[in-house]
């Protein structure tokens, strides 16, 4: 054990971030005194209106784009929602296959289930034992029906980072436009949609230190995608309701900061995941990474233990202060194997001994090195417990 005093260690930013105190401080005005409907056509209005577009111009300028092709939504989830739906249904008439990844977040995996229930043929690309996909199997999965191809920048759970540049040279080839969930790549990776020649793109506030419930979907101009949500006139007709103004404005902050030290941050971090990996696979027998050894996001670290329960060693770590995750936020209440550790072949007794730990900008040395000195005597402890583990001398 350690002499340290107790305190949290927060191990788990792919499930959220905290909100940076810049980002809150400037929405704070946007709830009082410009609190406006950007849409009315007076003074108060009009500062929350200018709020909004300069936020746009905010994302815009962080991935590459125009300000006329980001569109505001209430987060990860809607934005993969609406590229996939909104892509269908602009074009059913020319088509009716999508081609994804196995590994997606439920938001776009769930997304294709949907529309598969209405009749649309979803392919369902396999991973390889890293979880990457293989451009030249998306080519042969490509069929004159084809109207979307959608394959994430980097995976939630095990951070392995797709060749999306390659993927989307082969969709455009087949005159096929490309979306990418890049919510777990924003503030972790340079994004930037001409270099991957990306026509839509997910963003997720909550990931890089903007508030939650705040999102964005990029729309490369000439994209054929149908409206999100009918009402009024918001985000030029295509998703309508009130806008939120302040969540936007912290979205817009928060963006800014995630990417204007980008490379020195993910070098900081990419430091610490790799001084975290190496200290988990030397000291504790039986434990292998998950997800690719170098094209992997700088702060993810994903770790099957054989013998164990993924839900124990939580509860173990939350019990000394640390938290982390077994597999994705969304997923970690369900007792499934998690569907990205199957997908790279793992089998399911050890995708539910995975421990996924995600680091994010306050932590230290000190936390890495806390989480080292007490990890291996979870695991062992554990192990000891376990019924799954072989008996010495058998
Ligand atoms: C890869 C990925 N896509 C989409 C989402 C959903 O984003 P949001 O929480 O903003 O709806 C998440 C969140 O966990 C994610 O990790």
């Amino acid at each position: 054990m350690t002499d340290r005093e107790p305190r949290l260690v927060y191990m788990d930013h792919a499930a959220t971030t905290p909100t940076r105190p810049e980002v809150v401080e400037a929405m704070l005005p946007y709830f009082t005194e410009r609190f406006g409907n950007p849409s009315s056509l007076y003074a108060v209005a009009r500062e929350a209106k200018e709020a909004v577009e300069e936020a746009r111009g905010r994302v815009a300028a962080a991935i590459g784009a125009k300000p006329e092709e980001v569109f505001f939504t209430s987060g990860g989830t809607e934005a993969d929602n609406w590229a996939i739906k909104g892509v269908a249904a602009a074009n059913r008439k020319k088509g009716d296959h999508i081609i994804t990844s196995a590994i997606e977040h439920h938001a776009v995996i769930h997304t294709c289930r949907s529309l598969e229930k209405q009749g649309w043929q979803v392919t369902y690309l396999p991973v390889d034992e890293f979880g990457r996909v293989d451009p030249g199997v998306v080519e042969e999965a490509i069929t004159d029906k084809t109207v979307l191809v959608s394959v994430m920048t980097a995976n939630n759970e095990i951070g392995t980072i797709q060749p999306v540049r390659a993927i989307a040279e082969i969709a455009h080839d087949h005159k096929i436009p490309f979306h990418t969930d890049a919510v777990q790549a924003i503030g972790a990776l340079p994004v930037n949609v001409e270099a991957t020649g990306a026509d839509l793109l997910s963003l997720s506030g909550h990931k890089f230190g903007g508030p939650k419930g705040t999102g964005a979907l990029y729309i490369r101009k000439k994209t054929r995608i149908g409206a999100f949500m009918d009402g009024g006139a918001q985000e030029r007709g295509r998703r309508a309701g009130t806008e939120n103004v302040p969540g936007i404005v912290g979205l817009g902050r928060a963006i800014e900061l995630a990417t204007a030290d980008i490379e020195e941050h993910a070098a900081r971090l990419r430091a610490m995941r790799d001084r975290l990996i190496r200290g988990l696979l030397d000291t504790i027998p039986d434990t292998r990474l998950n997800g690719h050894p170098v094209e992997r996001l700088p702060n993810n670290v994903n770790v099957a233990f054989r013998y164990v329960e993924g839900e124990s060693i939580l509860l173990s770590l939350d019990a000394l202060g640390v938290a982390a995750s077994t597999g994705s936020a969304c997923t970690s209440a369900s007792l499934e194997p998690s569907h990205v550790l199957t997908a790279c072949g793992l089998p399911p007794e050890q995708a539910h001994g995975s421990l996924r730990l995600t680091l994010g900008s306050r932590n230290t040395e000190d936390d890495v090195d806390y989480v080292l000195s007490v990890l291996p005597g979870v695991i062992e402890r554990l192990r000891q417990m376990s019924p799954l583990t072989p008996k010495r001398n058998e």
